[in-house]
């Protein structure tokens, strides 16, 4: 998949709308008992509203006519009565149809969610986080009102419009066609717009996603960025990206403004010539004063629905993009998962072993070109070689981050693509350059490594790689609050969170992308004998940089241009004068 920056609209693939809708309106079938009750609530609330005018129809016609004002006061009383069950059954309906659209919402983020953390690395390589969290919050977000007024709306005022325009039909044909003649062409203009509508609401979510992304990376660097002073740049980039957002917005926006004038002139229209024809009728002694005041109200309960529909119809368009862009999302399969007959990986020894090993992130661009090797349990070995020679590729392909494209992987002569990968990276300890910690505590930390774990191997855990000591020093000890990026600590002290992590968890195999920057002299010794404590007794891979670690290994790889093309203990290596060697001689 390419990569997309926030430079770039993401692409959606075009999907019909209409499997769309039916997909979002799915989530209700389990809220069957709730829509249920909010149908039967706007059924009396729409009743009511139809009764209305024949009631005040009656009264003109039956009681003010001929003085009756017993009848009157009959009538004004019946309709208090049923116009305040009406308003009650307003307020239930409200409440019901809130709370089943924020539940499922919270499902479709929750499904989102867990579908995006099956996803493998190469999902994350082609996008930036910023235009992930866009369709987990903001794209979820702008369902809610398509899914609060599908019942409210939908159904209710179709109903109604139906019952209205039957109504009108047998009250008097002839003004009955007057008050409908502008329909068709509504529905004609609406769904012109509505083709040009999407296409521009679709380019608003996506210039929404980019302005995300950026405001990700920047505040993500903004470290890097204040100390290039680079705020002002920074600052053009967010103005430039907020005008794009502003002039997508404003144009989508303009286009669906259309939909109200629309339908007000048609409104309009339909009204004018019901009371052209309505006085002329009048006149002939066809209808009476009370019809044509009954048929004034219901024009305008036949043109609110219609209204409402359009409203609905707009929120539809407006937001369908949204629901596409998470669909496409969940549609997107696992590239890697497990087989349908995966086992689960026993306890390993850690033996691992490279078979004819070629690997390639894009297509006919190889990163590792027919790697083999074979490890034993125990042995440790240190990766050296040139920046993007495939260091970290090889590494990331044992715990089977991206799938090979030929040659096998085995561990403990087990081929990896052949068990369950929870099993597989879960005897696995990975500890990357960047040392990402959690919001939470320090003891929270530890034990995301063994979530089971007890305060007593939490400890443990931390001692034996040299933790606990700076840790009892801090004021909380291990209750001290750490943010995401635990920046309250310093880089060797987060490193020796993170190896405490990782040896809770006791993994047989042990990868470790060594920091390269150089730490204050007492916690850079404290971490050396913290990997050394890791390493002990553990199969381990260690993209070294640190000449100590290096020399410490059973066996160096010195990796280029996605081979390995010299192998042996650093004594050897340095015999044989190779590129081992240049680098070393480089370093010292
Ligand atoms: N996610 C990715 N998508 C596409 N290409 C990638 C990806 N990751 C790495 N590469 C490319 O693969 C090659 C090997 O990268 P790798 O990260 O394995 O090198 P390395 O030896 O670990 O380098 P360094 O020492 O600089 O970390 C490089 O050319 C790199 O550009």
């Amino acid at each position: 998949m390419p990569i997309n920056t926030f430079r770039e609209d993401e692409t959606t693939k075009e999907v019909i709308k209409i499997h769309t809708i039916k997909r979002l309106f799915r989530y209700m079938i389990n809220y069957k008992k709730e829509v249920i009750s909010v149908l039967l609530l706007m059924s009396i609330i729409v009743s009511v509203n139809i009764i209305n005018p024949i009631l005040i129809k009656i009264a003109i016609d039956n009681y003010i006519a001929f003085d009756n004002y017993n009848g009157l006061i009959r009538i004004g009383i019946l309709a208090i009565i049923i116009n305040l069950i009406s308003m009650v059954c307003i307020k239930r309906r409200i409440i019901i149809m809130s709370k089943v659209s924020n539940e499922i919402l919270l499902t479709i983020r929750q499904e989102l969610y867990t579908h995006i953390q099956k996803l493998a690395f190469n999902f994350f390589d082609s996008r930036p986080v910023g235009k992930i969290l866009a369709r987990i919050i903001g794209d979820v977000n702008s369902l809610k009102d398509i899914l609060n007024n599908s019942v409210i709306t939908l159904i209710p005022d179709f109903i109604t419009i139906i019952a209205v325009a039957i109504i009108m039909l047998l009250m008097n044909f002839r003004l009955a066609l007057a008050a409908l003649s502008m329909l068709p062409f509504l529905i004609f203009i609406m769904n012109y717009i509505q083709i040009k509508a999407h296409k521009r609401w679709q380019d608003f979510r996506n210039k929404n996603s980019n302005m995300n992304a950026f405001t990700h990376e920047d505040f993500s660097g903004m470290r890097v960025v204040q100390s290039f002073a680079a705020e002002g740049q920074t600052s053009d980039t967010f103005e430039k990206l907020l005008q794009e957002h502003k002039k997508s917005f404003i144009s989508a926006f303009k286009l669906s403004n259309i939909f109200w004038p629309i339908v007000e002139v048609s409104w309009g229209v339909g009204t004018v010539l019901v009371f052209y024809f309505g006085v002329r009728l009048l006149g002939t002694g066809t209808i009476t004063v009370g019809l044509l005041v009954a048929f004034t109200s219901y024009i305008s309960m036949f043109w609110h629905p219609i209204m409402n529909l359009s409203n609905f119809y707009n929120q539809l368009i407006t937001n369908l993009a949204g629901a596409e862009r998470i669909f496409e999302i969940m549609d997107i399969e696992p590239d890697i998962k497990d087989v349908d007959e995966a086992k689960e990986m026993e306890q390993i020894s850690g033996k691992v072993q490279f078979k004819k090993v070629s690997f390639e992130y894009e297509k006919n661009i190889k990163v590792l070109d027919d790697v083999s090797f074979t490890i034993e349990p125990g042995e440790a070995i240190a990766l050296v070689g040139p920046t993007g020679a495939g260091k970290t590729t090889i590494i990331n392909l044992i715990s089977r981050f991206y799938d090979i494209q030929k040659g096998d992987i085995l561990i403990d002569d087990v081929n990896i693509k052949e068990v369950t990968i929870e099993s597989l990276r879960s005897q696995m300890g990975i500890m990357t350059q960047d040392t990402v910690l959690f919001s939470g505590t320090i003891k929270d930390n530890i034990r995301y490594g063994k979530l089971d774990a007890t305060d007593e191997e939490i400890i443990q855990a931390a001692k034996s790689v040299y933790a606990h000591e700076f840790i009892e020093n801090l004021e909380q000890g291990y209750d001290t609050e750490i943010n995401e990026r635990g920046v309250r600590l310093s880089v060797g002290q987060r490193q020796l969170i993170a190896f405490a992590r990782t040896i809770i968890s006791n993994p047989r195999i042990l990868i470790l992308d060594e920091a390269t920057s150089s730490i204050d002299t007492k916690t850079e010794r404290l971490v050396q004998k913290g990997i050394e404590a890791l390493l002990e007794g553990r199969t381990s891979f260690v993209i070294a940089h640190r000449l100590s670690t290096i020399q410490k290994a059973n066996r160096i790889f010195v990796v280029a241009d996605g081979k390995i093309i010299e192998e042996g203990t650093h004594r050897k290596l340095l015999e044989i004068k190779g590129l081992y060697y240049n680098l070393y001689k480089a370093q010292v």
